[in-house]
């Protein structure tokens, strides 16, 4: 089966189909109100064949820089060295891009003022965090911390490059492991496909160097465990979430069921939540 959009849809595109991507496209293929999936990047055809055969509705299958021209959102969820190549022709096009590597924007910042000049929007959904509605709000007044400590069982933390460049043995732990200790910054810079959810805090309360972070690699944890203290003038708040593992073991499950929850939304009729 073909086009199946009714034509006031929005035209939604993804790339990369691994553990996010391939959850997204299968929840648009079984129906989102009011989007209708429209193209696919993946870096190799043949390895998607069969789940994309397995569609309802077989979406285009483009290079990742013509992605914009499908669709109306593009949803990044590729390895962070991707995100320039998938976002700049999208929102040069004044399409929205829904980040995902959320930790490149940090070294591609000007794809915001890209977008803001051209008309499109950068989404970070909240991923595989928690309470980044509280963090908004709490922004609009004047928040004076954001603590987190990431806890992550070793799977989940294997080959970051702080690990390696520092030559830390982390297979043969049998306690805690205090890795890093300091801001989102670094953090991304030092974990970059563990740790983009501090940098999606970041974003939402008080920027990437003054929010501060532990990362720990923890053996005694099956699941990748996140904590936030936020200390503002109008509240203060802990958070914690717990995410199981998805395929991807640096990956939670929750982070592709946030982005349908943000893809949801774009044209939702009653809306929860900021
Ligand atoms: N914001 C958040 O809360 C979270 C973000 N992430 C990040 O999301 C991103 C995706 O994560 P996963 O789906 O778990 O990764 P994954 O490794 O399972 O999937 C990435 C996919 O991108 C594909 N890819 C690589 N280069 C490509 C190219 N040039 N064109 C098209 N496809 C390409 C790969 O073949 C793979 O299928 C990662 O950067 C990860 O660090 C992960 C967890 C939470
Ligand atoms: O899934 C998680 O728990 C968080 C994660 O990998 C990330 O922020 O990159």
């Amino acid at each position: 089966m073909t086009d199946q959009k009714a034509s006031n849809d929005l035209r939604v595109a993804i790339a990369g189909l691994g553990s996010i991507g391939s959850k997204i496209v299968t929840a648009l293929d079984q129906g989102i109100e009011g989007l209708a999936l429209s193209a696919v990047a993946v870096r190799d055809p043949a390895k998607h064949q069969a789940f994309l055969s397995g569609l309802r509705h077989r979406p285009q299958i483009l290079p990742i820089d013509q992605l914009g021209d499908a669709a109306d959102i593009v949803v990044e969820c590729a390895p962070s060295s991707q995100l320039r190549a998938i976002v700049e022709p999208a929102v040069k096009r004044g399409r929205s891009a829904v980040v995902v590597s959320v930790g490149g924007l940090l070294d591609n910042f000007d794809l915001v003022d890209l977008a803001r000049a051209k008309g499109g929007r950068i989404l970070v959904p909240t991923g595989a965090l928690i309470g980044l509605d509280a963090v908004n709000a709490a922004a609009v007044g004047t928040i004076h911390s954001v603590k987190m400590v990431t806890r992550k069982p070793i799977d989940g933390l294997r080959g970051a490059p702080f690990i390696v460049q520092n030559n830390i043995d982390i297979d043969n732990l049998r306690e805690p492991l205090k890795l890093f200790e300091g801001s989102a910054r670094d953090a991304a810079k030092g974990f970059p496909a563990n740790v983009n959810v501090a940098v999606a805090l970041s974003l939402a309360g008080i920027g990437p160097d003054r929010t501060q972070m532990q990362v720990w690699a923890d053996p005694t944890v099956t699941r990748n465990v996140h904590r936030i203290e936020v200390e503002a003038d109008s509240a203060r708040f802990s958070m914690s979430i717990e995410n199981i593992p998805s395929e991807n073991p640096k990956t939670g499950m929750i982070t592709a069921l946030s982005v349908i929850a943000l893809l949801r939304k774009q044209r939702a009729t009653l809306c929860v939540g900021t």
